[in-house]
């Protein structure tokens, strides 16, 4: 019987009016916001993204698609618990995970043990088993241009 597993997942949202971004479930003042049905959380998008694809479940949007009014505005970490809550049905949890967040501003740094902390939660899994990191793209492409933000993701699947 296999005993781990391994998914990834990537997401991009751009750039709009606003005055905060939500990353890791934490609600970061900037001077923008971004576009999105949801929340538009890239760093839990991609989190939910890597989640489904450990066990081949499809993607978030088929999950909790854009089309639907009930995930307008929405939550992203009801979606990870929602993915949560379908690994588990299947013996599976997350034994940890390592998310990416690539923009120039922001800065996630300052608010990275706050994500982790929230993830965890919401994961039931240890605050050290929840990394979060991130990256300036160094002024180059759509995020070195400052017109959104992207998160990658990856994450191992154990028993639950
Ligand atoms: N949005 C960001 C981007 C970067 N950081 C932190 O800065 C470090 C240096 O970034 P480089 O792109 O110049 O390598 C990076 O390692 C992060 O610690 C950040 O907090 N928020
Ligand atoms: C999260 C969902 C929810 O409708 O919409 P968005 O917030 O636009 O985010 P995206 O990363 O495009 O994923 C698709 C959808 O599942």
């Amino acid at each position: 019987m296999t005993d781990i597993r391994i998914g990834q997942g990537f997401d991009v949202h751009a750039f709009g009016a606003g005055d905060h971004v939500m990353l890791g479930g934490v609600r970061i003042p900037h001077d923008r916001g971004v576009l999105a049905h949801s929340d538009g959380d890239v760093a839990l998008h991609a989190l939910c993204d890597a989640m489904l694809g450990a066990l081949a479940l499809g993607d978030i949007g088929r999950h909790f698609p854009p089309s639907d009014a009930r995930w307008k505005d929405a939550d992203s970490r009801a979606f990870v618990r929602h993915c949560d809550a379908l690994l588990r049905a299947r013996g599976w949890r997350v034994g940890n995970c390592d998310i990416t967040v690539v923009c120039e501003a922001p800065k996630v740094g300052p608010h990275a043990q706050a994500m982790r902390e929230a993830i965890a939660a919401d994961l039931g899994i240890d605050t050290d088993a929840v990394s979060v990191k991130a990256t300036t793209s160094e002024r180059l492409g759509f995020t070195g241009r400052g017109e959104g933000i992207a998160a990658q993701a990856v994450c191992l699947l154990v028993r639950a």
